[in-house]
């Protein structure tokens, strides 16, 4: 069955009520036009002890653990409260996610007084900005503020308001990867790596001592603690085990990533034959009909029954819904399915020829694009849903269209199926496919898409779906793949099978009852299985893996690139939470506040200027960020990262204010630790 992400800690626990989050102490009621949706919230009474918000300055109730108005995290990861596992169920849903969003969905924050103008002179090197070329270094720019925002005139092609950049000239990727990285980053390189390794090593040790420390917890024999100790030391070479840590610290020996050596069980066996793990995602502008084709395609590939189908069309239909049965598969929760919107993403999972394809059905309304980006990070590849009705189309490119696509592509994703959907609505017209073939795919080609596959459907007549159209004026001029088999068309993506295990956590479930805490992510680098010790960053605790699980099935390993829930043991929940990291204990990913980043800028509207507050997102993490030099950020509070040349998953940014996305970029260096 499909899972939901909800961006905090989850109760599996029956007597549990998943609708509590939206149950709210309300004091005024207000609702917003939206989409021809009427949404509607309601804002909590103010009370005594409160905590302002750096970014919208709302005072939230001291337990709120991010601001009720914007999502912003009070409280850093580092500085988590180790009794928050103790919260009452009514505590965490407050603090919840989708309640959080929920929430945000009619605050317009209100306007930050930036302190200092950033100043802007041409620049001589490689980021000279063209004509034609948007992409800027922000770093080496001065000058007055009226040749600043000159540099960032939006071009329109085709009236389309597309962001004012390419990502092909050279896309966020591209900008590592070909070696743009400037010589003042180099110059410095010396004082940041004694800055990392300084942090590195702190909570290398923490975490040795943790590790000795649960290793004699769970058993006191010699022959286990011997077994813990095997554990912890997985995949490090045998002359180095439990003497070192990564980056060093003065007089240890240091192991460095590349001296990692994965045990043959990490690494995939070639000769047993088993469906490569493909993460899709599922974007697009809002009431594309992305639940629909996602509840569609469960259904038609035996992943939802008919009975539970039946039950779908049954209830939506008393609720005066029935044209969104199949989206309510994936829109599990009362407030998504009364407001007929996805808010938080949906894991679901199914097999083609060639892969076991894990989807990720993202949000499309623009208050909830922080949740897109969460799931839109684990994507090796994307289904880009765009309605083909009159005026939706067009809407459509002005709103989340363009913005996913260009997330997306942020997050090294350049494999791409536009599905045209909503066909029927258009007679199954060639002229509107072609038109807006040509009009999208004119966007995304300069933004750097490698291989984008077009494909007309229509979801509700269940139209080129898994099979060849049978609607005669669709066959009459469409005679390429169905939507199935587009996606096996799509290149496998390539693993980081031979680095230490890196898992991003972007969803937390936890029992009460059994006392158990599992995380559930992807698996950028790296291996798992039961038994492993796992370093759960950034508090530096130490767990062991007690099972893994697979599409609602239990699995013995789990590999880079697969989806995964872990279920811990010998750990404090409280530790667990989406934004943290799982990783190899011999190699805790770096943990910082103080980035230098590379962005492309999207909203010219909103320059980032010093002093500027933004909303930071990082793999499963958002924090508020302040610019202190154009473009260097300091965090509110820590979050877990590596520079983007080391992984693309923990180095890949995007910035955002106001709801709106106004840059994407990666991050060049740790600069430091802020005490
Ligand atoms: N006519 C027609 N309607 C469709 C088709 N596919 C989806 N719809 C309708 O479009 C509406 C929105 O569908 P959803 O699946 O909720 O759209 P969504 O993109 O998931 O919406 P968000 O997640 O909120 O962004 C529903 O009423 C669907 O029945 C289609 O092929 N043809």
């Amino acid at each position: 069955m499909p899972r939901k992400v909800n961006y905090g800690l989850d109760y599996d626990d029956e007597d549990y009520d998943a609708y509590e989050d939206y149950d709210y102490d309300l004091d005024d009621d207000f609702g917003i036009e939206n989409n021809g949706k009427e949404l509607e919230l309601k804002r909590e009474t103010v009370k005594r002890d409160v905590w302002r918000c750096s970014i919208c300055t709302y005072d939230n109730e001291e337990n709120l653990t991010a601001c009720d108005i914007c999502g912003v995290l009070h409280n850093p990861l580092g500085r988590v409260g180790i009794n928050s596992d103790k919260k009452s169920v009514e505590g965490r849903c407050k603090d919840s996610g989708a309640s959080i969003m929920a929430k945000s969905l009619f605050a317009s924050l209100p306007r930050k007084i930036i302190q200092k103008a950033v100043l802007f002179h041409p620049q001589k090197d490689d980021f000279v900005i063209e004509e034609g070329n948007k992409f800027h270094r922000l770093g080496d720019i001065q000058g007055p503020i009226h040749e600043f925002q000159n540099a960032f005139i939006i071009h329109k092609i085709h009236n389309i308001n597309i962001a004012p950049f390419k990502f092909d000239v050279p896309s966020p990727d591209d900008v590592v990867s070909n070696g743009l990285r400037s010589s003042k980053v180099g110059s410095k390189a010396s004082v940041t790596d004694l800055e990392s390794s300084r942090i590195s090593s702190k909570v290398a040790k923490k975490s040795s001592a943790s590790a000795q420390s649960s290793a004699e917890w769970s058993d006191s024999s010699s022959v286990a603690q011997k077994d813990q100790q095997d554990t912890l030391n997985e995949g490090i070479p045998s002359g180095d085990r439990g003497v070192s840590y990564p980056h060093g610290s003065s007089g240890t020996k240091t192991i460095q990533s590349n001296d990692y050596k994965p045990e043959k069980w990490m690494l995939p066996d070639e000769g047993v034959d088993t469906l490569t793990q493909l993460n899709l995602a599922i974007v697009g502008h809002v009431d594309s009909g992305k639940s629909t084709l996602s509840g569609r395609l469960l259904h038609l590939l035996g992943r939802v029954s008919k009975k539970e189908m039946h039950k779908y069309e049954k209830e939506a239909k008393s609720q005066g819904k029935g044209s969104f049965a199949y989206a309510w598969a994936l829109d599990e929760s009362a407030e998504e399915r009364e407001r007929g919107i996805t808010m938080n993403v949906a894991v679901a999972y199914f097999d083609s020829s060639k892969y076991h394809v894990v989807v990720l059905d993202s949000p499309g309304h623009k208050d909830f694009v922080p949740n897109m980006i969460s799931g839109a990070t684990q994507a090796d590849a994307a289904i880009l849903l765009v309605d083909a009705s009159c005026g939706a189309f067009e809407a459509g490119i002005k709103g989340q269209t363009m913005e996913h696509a260009q997330l997306i592509r942020s997050f090294g994703v350049d494999q791409i199926i536009v599905a045209v959907n909503k066909m029927d609505v258009v007679e199954y017209s060639k002229d509107r496919f072609d038109e807006i073939k040509q009009t999208l795919g004119t966007f995304l080609q300069s933004r750097g898409f490698k291989n984008s596959y077009w494909v007309p459907l229509s979801v509700m007549e269940n139209q080129n779906l898994v099979s060849a159209p049978s609607e005669a004026r669709l066959l009459s001029w469409y005679h390429g793949p169905s939507l199935l088999d587009a996606i096996d068309s799509l290149q496998p993506p390539t693993r980081d099978f031979q680095k230490p295990l890196l898992m991003p956590i972007c969803d937390v479930i936890r029992s009460t009852s059994l006392g158990q805490v599992s995380a559930c992510g992807k698996l950028e680098a790296g291996a798992l299985r039961s038994g492993s010790k796992v370093l759960v960053m950034p508090s530096g605790e130490l767990g062991t893996v007690r099972s893994l699980e697979r599409d609602s099935q239990a699995c013995s390993i789990a590999r880079a690139g697969d989806n995964v829930g872990v279920t811990l043991q010998g750990i404090d929940g409280g530790h667990v939470m989406a934004g943290a990291v799982l990783c190899h204990p011999g190699f805790p990913v770096a943990f910082a506040k103080h980035l230098e980043l590379k962005v492309l800028l999207l909203d010219v509207a909103t320059p980032i200027l010093i002093g500027s507050q933004l909303e930071f997102h990082i793999h499963h993490a958002k924090e508020a960020a302040r610019v202190r030099a154009v473009i260097e950020v300091i965090l509110q509070g820590p979050v877990c990262v590596e520079e983007f040349s080391k992984s693309r998953a923990l180095g890949s940014v995007s910035l955002r204010a106001s709801g709106n996305t106004v840059a994407l970029g990666v991050v060049t260096r740790i600069i430091k630790e802020l005490e």
